[in-house]
């Protein structure tokens, strides 16, 4: 595994995840760790165009608090398979204790066969703050206002 300076991911593997390689970094700057499906080997995960599959990871992460995971897709596979994240980003919160899955989708022409290990998504561990709510009654006037959807042309 490649050296890492940054905070602590701790992961609890499950027994489907048995043999598996971590979520890891496929080069030295890469913003997002590659997943893996940890479907069986037998079990045949296939999706049609058009549908969608919840796959597992085999994984339970303890991401560190003032942390989020964002699974996104792989480039690779949406421009040669038309497979993409469903709910890009997909959002995992720090407190969640369950098993970390992807939500597929196939956009392409033919059906995708996922297979045990295949590297399906991969996930960015990104700084999160959250905010204190305070309702108010007045906004701070900008040059902007109210102006938004290309009101600054194209
Ligand atoms: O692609 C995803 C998205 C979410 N999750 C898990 C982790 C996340 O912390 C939890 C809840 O996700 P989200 O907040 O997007 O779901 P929700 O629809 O708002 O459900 P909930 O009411 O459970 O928060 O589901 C995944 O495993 N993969």
């Amino acid at each position: 595994m490649r050296d890492v300076i940054g905070p602590s991911l701790h992961l609890i593997r499950l027994p489907h995840a048995a043999g598996l390689e971590l979520p890891s970094y496929e080069t030295a700057g890469a913003a997002g760790m590659d997943l893996r499906a940890a479907v069986e080997d037998d079990a045949v995960l296939e999706i049609p165009p058009g549908k969608r599959a919840l796959v597992p990871t085999g994984f339970i992460m303890e991401i560190p608090q003032g942390y989020e995971a964002q699974i996104r897709p792989r480039s690779g596979l949406a421009f040669k398979n038309g497979i993409t994240c469903l709910n890009t980003p997909g959002t995992i919160d720090s407190d969640y204790r369950g098993e970390v899955k992807v939500l597929l989708i196939n956009h392409g022409e033919e059906s995708f066969r996922v297979t045990r290990g295949m590297r399906i998504a991969q996930m960015v561990i990104a700084p999160v703050t959250q905010v204190q709510v305070r309702e108010i009654n007045e906004t701070t006037a900008t040059a902007r206002g109210a102006g938004g959807f290309g009101s600054t042309g194209v």
